[in-house]
């Protein structure tokens, strides 16, 4: 019997290899002569630099960045098993969860960090760069990381200055000419967390500003400054990037990644499931396990758990999801390639309890799915 868990992580509580660890544990009890593979995994969103070092014995490399309000914080990136591939989660240097809620202003918030650590990813050799995008504090439209990678933002009268997010309409000319040279040899692939164009009504600012702490008279700035930084990348970059899907991600940093770093948008769980070789795996398996902190409605959406659901149908292997909890609507899993889910909260409890019995109730969990999966296959 060859079972493969490739779970994501359980927010909060347990990195995707402490899942996949646990539940390994709890089938090698029943299953004592089975062949179980461990496949950390992630869909570009939190978590993923963590389960892709984990899942190629690659390595977190720590760097200090300069932060959403250019204070200095402590952010990291992966430099995964081959030596070549660096894995950048932007929230890690710019994100939402660095800005005390009294601070957050999108005016000033700034992207420079994620600069930085793409910057110093090239310095350690990368060839290919994947950055998840989203959580962020910003609104710059990667303006800020562009200034970090040697991009000169000038005004009317070709003086440089910082492309804060309530500047970007001073800009007259961009000038790439000074940037960073190694990163025409280098790929770089985004996995963005929504598919938002860069401005209007479902643009980066009017959807996510409020959450960065923009007021109504800031988004209504902010958007139209957008609008004229498209304009001025349409112009000088030769690229439209303002309509492609996810150029709105992450305060536009997505439109700012496809237009001065020539990024390829992916589905980050396609990346995943790509740099883990997953497929290769799956394929002649009798039983994959998946999960996630929680399955919801959101699950079917480009989740781990359905990404992996996927891959496995196409070589008809059945899907067991253990959660650490599911709530209304996450039946919809079902169809999409999940037989069936477990949670493994096993009675009525604080959430403090929950997280810190995680270990525990995820072991006996997978005991007992082991138990029924050894009942229905009479072994
Ligand atoms: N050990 C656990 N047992 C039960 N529920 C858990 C456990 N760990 C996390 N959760 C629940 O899962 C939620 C997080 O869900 P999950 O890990 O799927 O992240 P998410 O926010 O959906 O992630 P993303 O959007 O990055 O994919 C937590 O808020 C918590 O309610
Ligand atoms: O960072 C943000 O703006 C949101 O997560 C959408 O990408």
């Amino acid at each position: 019997m060859k079972i493969i868990i490739a779970p994501d992580s359980f927010k909060e509580s347990l990195t995707a290899q402490q899942v996949a660890k646990i539940i390994n544990k709890g089938f090698q009890s029943v299953f004592k002569d089975a062949t179980i593979i461990n496949v950390p995994m992630a869909d570009g969103g939190e978590g993923t630099v963590q389960s892709l070092v984990d899942a190629t014995s690659g390595k977190l490399i720590n760097v200090n960045v300069s932060g959403p309000l250019q204070e200095k914080v402590e952010a990291f990136f992966g430099l995964l098993g081959d030596g070549e591939t660096a894995v950048i989660e932007m929230a890690s240097a710019s994100g939402l969860h660095l800005v005390p809620p009294a601070l957050r202003n999108p005016f000033i918030t700034t992207t420079i960090g994620t600069g930085e650590l793409i910057k110093r990813a090239l310095e350690l050799g990368a060839k290919k760069i994947i950055i998840g995008i989203g959580g962020s504090a910003t609104n710059d439209g990667g303006a800020g990381m562009a200034h970090a990678l040697g991009v000169k933002f000038r005004n009317k009268n070709g003086e440089e200055f910082f492309p804060f997010a309530h500047l970007l309409r001073e800009i007259e000319c961009i000038d790439t000419t000074f940037m960073d040279e190694r990163l025409k040899n280098t790929l770089i692939e985004v996995a963005c967390d929504v598919t938002n164009p860069l401005t209007g009504v479902n643009g980066a600012t009017f959807v996510y500003g409020p959450q960065k702490g923009a007021t109504e008279n800031q988004i209504r700035i902010l958007d139209q400054n957008l609008k004229h930084y498209g304009e001025k990348i349409s112009q000088y970059l030769m690229r439209d990037v303002a309509t492609i899907p996810g150029s709105g991600a992450a305060g536009g940093l997505g439109a700012g990644l496809m237009a001065f770093l020539d990024a390829k948008v992916t589905k980050g769980i396609d990346v995943v499931i790509n740099l883990t070789k997953l497929e290769e795996k799956v394929k002649d398996a009798d039983l994959v396990i998946t999960g996630e902190g929680q399955i919801n409605e959101q699950t079917p959406f480009g989740k781990t758990p359905v990404g992996v659901a996927k891959l496995a149908k196409k070589y008809n292997v059945p899907v067991i999801a253990i959660a650490g909890s599911y709530v209304k609507g996450y039946d919809k899993v079902y169809e999409c390639g999940i037989d069936a889910v477990f949670s493994s909260v096993p009675t009525a409890m604080t959430l403090q309890e929950v997280f810190e019995n995680a270990e525990e109730h995820l072991l006996e969990t997978s005991i007992n799915v082991a138990r029924l999966w050894s009942l229905a296959n009479n072994n």
